[in-house]
């Protein structure tokens, strides 16, 4: 097997470091002055810094130049998949590509998986997803992921092939469910990170995740999704992560605001455009999801946090 990685961020780069431990790997960047100076260096010094490339990652800028049968993992954030595959759809067309990115696209309110099936029909999608700093992966820390491909077969495969000594990865064949558990953790991130930042206290951040993943299952479940993805590595495993560790750039994105601190808008964060499109698709299912609207308030600059909590705290007493 031979994979070609799309998009040299920091997760693009951890997953080719850690799969050149297996075989041949291509990293492929967009931009000729970043593939340059990663030849010369043997790091990534914009996106992961201090991870050192083995012999068998080669970088690329031409994508025109990879094998037919190669494997593609792409690594891009989710509001630019569509476009890249746009941009590259001769050579992508056809080949198993594996989405590495979390999110709900924007005006389609589609995630990962459903944009490449629109986008390039004959390609055969799937998805990686679940609880990784892309600095462990890189590092060597073992890591366990969900793989999920609707064919069983192509998922088994992808599984064996794309798993290495400390990444460890499970599959399933429930493709909403994992879309969803990704996308949808890192929008409970943020307001997680804003009750920590403005010091309103540990209780309040496990009540938010716990109804965050409430939220959670009522869009997952409606959408098709089975209860128990929703409780693995892509749902709960990434939510426990994302709402707790100062790594994450959700969580970092919801201290600032719980801090009304600035914070820099070039950094990925896609907890932010996923609350937009989940508030908006969330709307026309007509589904209850009060925290997913307050960080689309925070987003879009329509609430405060003070705002948000008193919202919040007056919803009517109901049942668990
Ligand atoms: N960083 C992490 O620890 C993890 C990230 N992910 C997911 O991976 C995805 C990518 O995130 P990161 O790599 O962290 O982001 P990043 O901000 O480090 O890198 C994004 C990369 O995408 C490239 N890119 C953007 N638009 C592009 C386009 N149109 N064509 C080609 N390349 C393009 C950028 O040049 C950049 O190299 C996100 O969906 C994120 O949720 C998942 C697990 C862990
Ligand atoms: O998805 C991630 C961990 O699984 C990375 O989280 P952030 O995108 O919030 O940094």
């Amino acid at each position: 097997m031979s994979v070609t990685v799309l998009g040299a961020g920091a997760f693009g780069t951890a997953l080719a470091i850690s799969l050149a431990g297996r075989g041949a790997v291509r990293l492929w960047a967009r931009d000729l002055g970043h593939v340059l100076e990663m030849n010369a260096t043997r790091r990534n010094e914009r996106r992961l810094p201090g991870a050192p490339f083995p012999d068998d990652l080669t970088v690329i800028d031409d994508l025109a130049t990879i094998p037919d049968t190669e494997t593609i993992l792409l690594a891009v954030p989710m509001q630019q998949l569509r476009r890249t595959l746009q941009a590259h759809g001769p050579v992508l067309a056809g080949r198993r590509l594996v989405a590495c990115c979390k999110g709900i696209e924007r005006g389609s309110g589609l995630g990962p998986v459903a944009v490449i099936s629109q986008t390039l029909p004959s390609a055969v999608p799937a998805l990686l997803s679940g609880p990784s700093f892309a600095a462990d992966i890189a590092s060597g820390l073992p890591t366990a992921l969900t793989l999920a491909c609707e064919d069983a077969e192509t998922g088994a495969e992808l599984q064996a092939d794309l798993s290495t000594a400390n990444l460890r990865l499970y599959r399933t064949t429930d493709v909403i469910g994992t879309e969803l558990g990704g996308a949808l953790k890192n929008v409970i991130a943020i307001a997680c990170g804003a009750v920590i930042g403005a010091g309103l206290g540990e209780s309040a951040r496990a009540a938010l995740m716990t109804r965050g993943y409430a939220e959670m299952q009522r869009m997952a479940l409606a959408l098709g999704a089975r209860a128990e993805t929703l409780a693995g590595l892509s749902g709960f495993g990434d939510l426990a992560l994302t709402c707790t560790s100062n790594l994450s750039r959700n969580y970092r994105l919801g201290l600032s605001i719980g801090r009304e601190e600035e914070f820099d808008r070039s950094i990925t964060v896609e907890g932010a455009a996923t609350a937009l499109a989940v508030t908006e698709k969330a709307a026309k299912m007509k589904l209850d999801m009060p925290i997913t609207d307050c960080v689309t308030g925070f987003v879009n600059q329509s609430l405060t946090l003070p705002e948000a909590m008193a919202q919040l705290l007056a919803r009517p007493l109901k049942e668990e």
